[in-house]
């Protein structure tokens, strides 16, 4: 797994490096000498780095507010967050087809937005699906898609075609009409249409949206394997299983800020500052709650046929001791550690889809 520059920025964290740079100064079109931290190299280890972006619609509205991200070269990052974050107001920033109020960002080590005739011919993009056409089978469709972009070479577009089938698996469908298409077989081309061409970075945009989950299922496997082949991938989601399944790192947005960003480890491990509950499965439960609570344990709760509380540093079998001693017939027995879904809770403050 690649590692992230500043790891300890895990939490909310990445305020530091906006308030060393250039924010505010750099409205952008403003200054046509950019900042000397600006110039960075082809050879970057992240593949996106914002600072400071932000956007505020007309009329006031703050989509995006001071964005520090860092996307590590390699990475399939999960940006996470429910809807209306702002998450693809960063996507459409980070692609040049808005323009930020505020802040800076570099995508593939070049400075945007200077860089984008250099940088997006290396970039696909899945923002808004491609419309096509119902009647022409999925080549044509891309051979048509293929034709409308000026810096397409129509000698290799074959080629290209050809290979952009195949990474996404529709090669023996590629004559089929789009229509009689699947949902995953459609947003499979979509992503073969955003592939027309060598790709360092792959953008999407909530791909799996819509789909049945035979659908979210193919388009979780493609990512992998386009990840595997060495493609950067930065995939929004508001789904955490989503997130979980597919990436390696993970950035979370709430009300149009990063709460926080880091490899998807370091959330794990977050993750056992949670309370440990012991679970205890007794037809006994008064019993056995007399037990916990002499124990020291707090938040004691019985329930229907169970005896709950937060196990903190003590024993399981500290517990399943005293209980065997104070004569509760113990059915079962689980201790619970906290989920990556408890973490991003108390990180956003809200809850998250967890199912696909
Ligand atoms: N063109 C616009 N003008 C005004 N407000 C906008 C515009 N586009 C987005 N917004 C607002 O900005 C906020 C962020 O929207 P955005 O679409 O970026 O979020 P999101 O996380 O991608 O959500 P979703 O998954 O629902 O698309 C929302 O409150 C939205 O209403």
């Amino acid at each position: 797994m690649s590692e992230m520059p500043g790891d300890t920025r895990l939490l909310a964290g990445s305020r530091e490096g906006r308030d060393a740079g250039p924010r505010g100064a750099a409205g952008l079109g403003e200054s046509p000498v950019p900042p000397a931290r600006e110039r960075t190299t082809e050879g970057a280890p992240e593949a996106i780095v914002t600072r400071g972006l932000t956007k505020r619609f007309r009329g006031g509205q703050v989509a995006v507010d001071g964005l520090d991200l860092a996307v590590p070269r390699g990475s399939v990052f999960g940006f996470l967050g429910p809807n209306g974050s702002g998450k693809t107001t960063t996507i459409r920033m980070l692609l040049g087809l808005v323009t930020p109020t505020e802040g800076t960002w570099e995508m593939l080590g070049r400075p945007m937005p200077g860089a984008i005739p250099a940088v997006l011919p290396r970039v696909g993009a899945l923002v808004e699906g491609p419309a096509f056409y119902p009647y022409l089978s999925g080549e044509a469709n891309l051979r048509r898609y293929d034709a409308a972009d000026p810096a397409a070479d129509p000698r290799t577009a074959s080629r290209r075609i050809g290979l952009a089938l195949e990474r996404v698996g529709l090669t023996a469908a590629a004559r089929k009409r789009y229509r009689a298409y699947s949902l995953g077989m459609r947003q499979r081309l979509a992503i073969a249409a955003a592939l027309l061409g060598p790709r360092e970075l792959l953008v999407l945009d909530e791909p799996t949206n819509g789909l049945d989950p035979q659908g979210t299922r193919e388009v979780r496997a493609l990512v992998k394997e386009i990840a595997a082949d060495g493609t950067t991938v930065f995939v929004s989601s508001h789904l955490l299983a989503e997130v979980e399944q597919m990436c390696t790192h993970v950035g979370v947005m709430r009300t149009g800020r990063l709460v926080a960003q880091g490899p998807i480890e370091e959330f794990r491990r977050l993750s056992t500052g949670e309370a440990v509950m012991i679970r205890v499965e007794t037809p006994d439960t008064d019993v056995a709650a007399a037990v916990l609570t002499g124990l020291g344990l707090a938040g004691v709760r019985t329930g229907d046929g169970e005896a709950v509380a937060e196990l903190g540093a003590l024993a399981p079998e500290r517990v399943t001791a005293e209980l065997v001693t104070a004569g509760a017939a113990v059915r079962g027995l689980a201790v619970q550690r906290p989920s990556l879904e408890d973490v991003f809770v108390r990180l956003t403050g809200e809850g998250f889809d967890v199912d696909g």
